[in-house]
């Protein structure tokens, strides 16, 4: 068992290992557990039976469950069973139940507990740690939310055995980003034959990508400065994903929008890492993109959560692991958009492999 312990008023412990769904206990007399429609039933099984809740509630796969209506409906399921402010609430599965089931215990009685069970590689390395919780809205990703650190956080990594290889590579994306820009020594263990579910070495490559976001969040939760970071390739990413209604899934997104702000990092004078986010994108292989034009996802980018009163910033890399912040010139980003779209042409093929 490895622990990652995460500082903040309370701290809390990520726990990163085997066998961990049957053991799951939370000092809460009520437990509210949502978890998305198309998890395998097992480790609903295996979770009800360990935490005897007094409500589940199955909600749409993927990034259909965070909307506005779908959180409607579990705020008013825990109403109905009378959850008190002393229950807990449990998000068992993805990165998007997780944040969804976050932003449940967040605003249900103004504050409940919140416990993540993640159960895909995304939100092992980041989603379930670090208390960003929140839905998207049809405008942009995750434009509504709350930062409320969970309690405890149980990475159960048997769970990854059942996860499509497509959706083991897209959370491979945070991991990486979280090598670029802090860790180089994952980059290669992340792109290796051995990661994979079920390898020996795979525990510790997942508690280590977890330290990098643990270290961060830990000295800045609500994103003063450091955190912003955590942000490498989102702007794009996050567009690609509004633009196509969801169908570019997160991890995919961020792995194309590490290769933009790689090239938006060489243009701006910085070392020539876009071999690294190359190297990942063939790694990923993730679906090939609709023809998309620079204007098609400037407006979501406008949106992006770093702008401030002037503007967008972009997180971009002086070299591997010197990230920084900064705004980057209109005719820049348009240039870099157009290298970057020639590019991701041929690396993506039109059927997604699994
Ligand atoms: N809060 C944060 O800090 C943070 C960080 C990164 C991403 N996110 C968010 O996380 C979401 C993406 O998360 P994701 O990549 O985990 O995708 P996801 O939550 O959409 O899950 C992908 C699919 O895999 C299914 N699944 C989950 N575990 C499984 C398993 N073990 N076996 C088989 N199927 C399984 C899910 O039900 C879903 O259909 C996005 O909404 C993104 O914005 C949040
Ligand atoms: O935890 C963070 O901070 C991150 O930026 C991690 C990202 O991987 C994640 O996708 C996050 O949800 C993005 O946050 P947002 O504030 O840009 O919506
Ligand atoms: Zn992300």
């Amino acid at each position: 068992m490895l622990k990652i312990e995460v500082g903040g008023a309370p701290s809390y412990i990520v726990e990163v290992g085997s066998g961990l769904l049957t053991r799951l206990s939370v000092p809460h007399k009520q437990v509210a557990l949502v978890y998305p429609a198309d998890l395998p039933p097992s480790f609903v099984a295996q979770v009800q039976a360990a935490l005897s809740p007094a409500v589940t509630v199955e909600v749409p796969a993927r990034d259909g469950c965070k909307t506005l209506s779908v959180l409607e409906g579990v705020l008013s399921k825990l109403a109905q069973v009378n959850l008190t402010r002393d229950s807990a609430v449990v998000g068992l599965g993805g990165g998007a139940v997780t944040d969804l089931a976050g932003f449940a215990a967040a605003s249900y009685l103004r504050g409940v507990a919140y416990y993540p069970v993640p159960t895909t590689l995304l939100g092992m390395v980041d989603a379930a740690v670090g208390g960003k919780t929140g839905v998207n809205l049809p405008e942009g990703k995750n434009l509504v939310g709350a930062f409320w650190p969970p309690r405890h956080v149980w990475v159960d990594v048997d769970t990854l055995a059942t996860l499509p290889p497509a959706t083991f590579r897209e959370g491979a994306a945070e991991a990486y980003k979280h090598g670029l820009i802090a860790n180089p020594s994952l980059l290669a263990r992340v792109l290796s034959p051995d990661f994979v579910p079920g390898h020996p070495s795979l525990p510790q490559t997942v508690a280590d990508a977890i330290a990098v976001k643990a270290g961060v969040v830990t000295r800045d939760l609500t994103e003063q400065n450091e955190r912003a970071y955590l942000n490498f390739g989102h702007t794009l990413a996050h567009a690609l994903e509004a633009v196509t209604h969801q169908a570019v899934p997160h991890g995919e997104a961020v792995g194309y929008g590490m290769h933009y702000a790689a090239l938006l990092s060489r243009e701006l004078g910085g070392q020539d890492l876009t071999d690294h986010t190359r190297a990942f994108l063939k790694y990923q292989q993730p679906k090939a993109l609709p023809p998309l034009t620079f204007e098609d996802v400037q407006p979501y980018m406008a949106r992006d959560k770093k702008a401030d009163a002037e503007g967008v910033r972009f997180v971009l890399l002086h070299d591997l692991a010197r990230p920084y912040l900064a705004r980057v010139p209109e005719e820049v980003l348009r240039r870099a958009f157009e290298m970057w779209r020639k590019e991701v042409g041929p690396i993506t093929s039109p059927i997604h492999p699994t």
